[in-house]
Parts: structure tokens; sequence; C-alpha cells
């Protein structure tokens, strides 16, 4: 079975297909199929020298199978059964869906939040593999899981070299300090970006050792793979033409939807592939998830298996394939180099220089409502948290969006009591009333403009490129909280609940550096302050 895409708008067929005639016109097809650098023009080339090796990961990735059937065997026998991812971005993201497909169960560890990595920590450790995946070896928030993961291990008197497995690229600072701790090592195709790697050891390694069938995943991808050579007739080229000169006509708001569809989460790794590929310059496409349309002239709606403008179906290996090509093309279009992230690094330096300073700088509060503190220039003078709204919602810019921005458990709602003979129903309402996620759909009621949610610092490595390096039309809400719990970093100067909070702090400065209005909501009791914002949102 193959991937097809299907347009449901004349408007957007006749643009797709003026589009994918230029594009074949000027050979891009061919250029691609061959992997030629050049296509995204010369400040690209040197990096798409060495980022085009996911388009033969079907076929090369096939080598890797025998090495990851052994380690299935080996952890399948010694009775491990709990698998903890700790990647971030391009190397979890891949995994959670295919896990999520296929239903078997993967812990992803990509937060930094204290008390939902304890969550993860106080789960059957006896019988706890712990895949440590980071392409560059030095994310700082992997590294910290490794550390914190080798330590719980020791004290549960168990040997971390039996129970930590390293995905890498050859040469990068964690493949040697595994080797020098002896832990298995299956390094990846360095000629591959993060975002680009689903196909690649980092998709495979934990999902095969979580029970995926990772070898239908490649054969889905080698089916689609000799179409994408084609002029016509190829899914990914037909796609990311649409997406990129839709992009450039002004809709560059892309809203992924798959309510009809049997693979479960795609958008969430779309919104990484074409946020960090394309918001840059000032230009980018915004990745939409778990919204409702506006019917916005900027919207552009992608039905994953589902109805849509546009709408792609097909097996989730091939997928992958086909949305990479697709944003590849869609770069190529807008005139931006796909494969770089230039302003994910400054957060990062930001959250390192306050780390290393000491005391972290979180400001003076520009008012207190209950349990929430209020903080950001465009909140000076602000009555309570109802007018704070109110002027956010006012400050998107006409063809603008919301991002809201959660450090805090991801997890923490489900903790909720409900009582034992509650309905499906009521207990789902009991979880939305505490979690943070129902703020997104109360503020979105109140504007016709997107609102995006990420939990950081998960987005950081995600839409958090597209906010700092994409256009000026965001509006940024980050929410932050008392940590209850902390947790060392083992051989580190800070706790996990100090990173969280530098994370945030750097971030802030990211965007405000950019007179991007930014505001951040701290919460001095959690649960209390997360039931003051939907209080407040309900109220606007
Ligand atoms: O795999 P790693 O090197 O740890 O990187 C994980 C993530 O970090 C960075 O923030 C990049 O922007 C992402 O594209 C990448 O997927």
């Amino acid at each position: 079975m193959s991937v097809s895409v299907t347009f449901n708008e004349e408007r957007l067929a006749e643009l797709a297909a003026e589009e994918t005639r230029r594009l074949v016109s000027e050979g891009v097809h061919e250029a691609l199929a061959g992997g030629d650098p050049a296509l995204w023009g010369e400040d690209a080339h040197a990096e798409a020298a060495i980022r085009l090796g996911w388009l033969n990961l079907p076929l090369t990735s096939r080598e890797l199978l025998p090495e990851i059937g052994k380690l299935v065997e080996r952890t399948r026998a010694e009775g491990l059964d709990h698998v903890v991812l700790a990647g971030m971005g391009g190397s979890s993201l891949a995994p959670e869906v295919i896990c999520a497909t296929a239903d078997v169960p993967l812990t992803v560890l990509d937060t930094t939040d204290p008390a939902q990595v304890a969550r993860a920590l106080g789960d059957r450790i006896e019988r706890t593999v712990v895949v440590v995946a980071s392409k560059s070896g030095g994310t700082v928030e992997t590294d910290s899981h490794r550390r914190i993961y080798e330590q719980a291990f020791r004290e549960a008197g168990i040997d971390p070299a039996g129970r930590i497995v390293v995905v890498t690229d050859p040469g990068s600072p964690l493949e040697q300090s595994a080797i020098e701790a002896g832990y298995p090592v299956i390094l990846a195709d360095p000629n591959v970006g993060g975002r680009y790697s689903a196909l690649s050891a980092f998709g495979l390694v934990p999902s095969a050792l979580a029970g995926a069938d990772v070898e239908q995943l490649l054969d889905d991808a080698a089916a689609v793979r000799p179409l994408l050579a084609q002029a016509e007739g190829n899914p990914g080229l037909e796609l990311g033409a649409a997406l990129g000169a839709a992009a450039a006509a002004g809709r560059d708001k892309l809203l992924l939807e798959d309510s009809m569809s049997e693979i479960n989460g795609l958008p969430d790794w779309i919104e990484q592939l074409v946020a960090e590929s394309t918001g840059k310059s000032a230009k980018g496409i915004l990745p939409v998830v778990g919204a409702d349309p506006n019917e916005a002239d900027d919207e552009l709606v992608a039905g994953i298996d589902s109805d849509g403008s546009v709408t792609v179906s097909g097996p989730l290996g091939a997928q992958f394939l086909v949305w990479e090509y697709a944003t590849a093309i869609a770069g190529r279009v807008l005139g931006i180099d796909p494969f770089n992230q230039p302003n994910v690094t400054e957060s990062k330096e930001n959250t390192g220089a306050l780390l290393s300073a000491g005391e972290l700088p979180s400001g003076t509060p520009a008012l207190v409502d209950g349990p929430v503190e209020v903080y950001g220039a465009e909140a000076e003078g602000a009555k309570d948290l109802i007018e704070v709204f109110t002027r956010l919602l006012h400050a998107i810019p006409e063809r603008g969006y919301m991002s809201i921005m959660t450090y805090l458990d991801r997890e923490a709602a489900f903790d909720v009591p409900v009582a034992d003979d509650a309905s499906f129903e009521e207990m789902t309402d009991a979880w939305s009333a505490a979690d943070p996620l129902t703020l997104r759909a109360l503020l979105a009621h109140r504007t016709d403009r997107p609102v995006t949610f990420g939990w950081g610092p998960r987005f950081l490595h995600s839409t958090g490129q597209y906010h700092k390096g994409g256009p000026q039309n965001g509006v940024f809400l980050q929410i932050t909280g008392a940590n209850e719990t902390d947790i060392e970093v083992p051989g580190k100067p800070y706790t996990l609940g100090r990173l969280q909070l530098a994370q945030a702090l750097g971030d802030q400065g990211a965007l405000v550096k950019r007179a991007r209005p930014t505001v951040r909501l701290h919460l001095t009791d959690r649960a209390a302050g997360v039931a003051r914002l939907l209080q407040a949102a309900r109220e606007l």
C-alpha cells in the first residue's frame, strides 16, 4: 500500500499542479532523488550535503535489523518489558507515533518536570530498559535523564550496563561515554538530521524494544520511495508544492487533522518537522495540532486519512518519508534551508548562561492573582488575570497566532481523584478541569486566530524554532509552576526543577529580545493555579 495525496479544493489543486509543473521544469524531482545539496541555495549547500541520508533510509536501515533483533531478544529474555525512551524532539517524536499506532506501551521522557520524571522512575524499575537517544549526544535534558536513571538503577542494586541502551551518531560525546560505561551503542546514520530520522536507528530501536514491527515500517516506506523520483504521480512533490505555494500565497497555518486515521499522533511528529524546517528568516509554516479550523483564509487543513483541504492517506512508514520529502520541497519553494534550526540554539545558550550565573533572575511579578504570579511587560498595570488574557488576545496581529507553552507535569491531571463509580464522561470532565490543555480550548473560543499549545521543554525542540525564527506574528503565554519535589541531576550543579525554570526564562529572553509579546504565569500552587487559570478564561 502506498501514499495518496488528494486535493479536496479546486483552488488548492490548481495551485499545487502549477507549482509541481514549475518544480519539474527545474528538474527538482530528479535532483532530489539524486541527493543534490544545491537545491536550497548557496547558504544551505554545506548543511544539505550532510543531511539527505533520509532519502535512502528505507533501504539502508534494513542493515540495522539483525542488531536490533538481538537486542530485543536479550531484553525479552531478561523480562525487561518497561521501555523508557529518553530523547528530545526528533529523538523521541517518531517512536512515540510508531508505538501509539502499534498499540505497544512506551514511556517517553522528554520533560524536565521533576514530578513527571519521578513518576517514570517510580514505575517498575526492576523491569525497565532505558533507551538514551541523542544525535548530538549533548542535549541537556537527555544527559540529565541518563544521569538520573544511572543513579536510580544503582540505588536499586541494578547494574546500569544491563539496562541502558544508547542510540547516537558516530563520534558523539555520548558514544564515547557509553563505550566507557559498557552500554550497548547503536549508531545512526550521521547524514540525517534529527527531525528526518524517523526511519533511522532513532525511530527503530526504541520502537522495536517496545514491540512494534519496524520491518513493516521500512517495507511501507520502501514501497513509496520509487514514486519520489517521478515527475508525475509523486505524492511528496505534490504535497510539498501545495504546502510551499499555499504558504507563499499567505495560507501559512497548517492545521493537522487525524480523527479518522488509524495512525495515532502523527500530527505531533509533523509539527516538529514542518515548524523547525520552515520557521526561519521571518518566514515559515505554522503547524497547528488539535484545534478546530476557523475557516480563516490563512488556514490549510491537512487530513491524515481524514477530511481536509488535502488528504494524505497511507501507512505510517510511507507517511514519514512523504512528509519529509514534502517538507524539503516546501523549503525550496519558500527559499529557506529546511535542514538547520538556527534559533533553537539561542534559547539553549540562554538557559546555559542562566544556570551558570547562580540565582535565576525570575523578576518581580506585574501582578498576583491568587495562586498565579504574572510576569511580563504586557501585564504591567493589569488588575487581574482576566485583563491579562484580554490584553494578550487583543495583541494577536491580524494574521497571527497565540502560543501557550506549559512547563508542568503533563500527566498530573490524570491524578485527580475520581469516584470509583464515576462514568467515563465524569472522569474526562474531572481530568479536563485539572488540565492546563483546557486553557487552549477556552482561549481559542475568544479569538478567530489559531491558539497552539506546547509542553515545555518538548516544544523548544519543535515549534520553538518557528516562534523565534518565523514571522513577527506570535503572542506567547508561558506557564511555569512551583515544584513540591525536585530531583538532583547527579554530577551537575542543578536540579531538574532549576533546569526547567531556566529553560522557560531562557526562551522568554529570546522572545522578548525580538519584541514578541510574552507573559509568564507562575503557579505558586500548581493545582489551584490551573483551576484559577481556567476559571479566569471562562469569565472572559
Ligand atoms: O538528538 P539530539 O541531538 O539530542 O537533539 C534533539 C533535538 O534537539 C534540538 O533542539 C534540535 O532542534 C532538534 O531538531 C533535535 O531533534
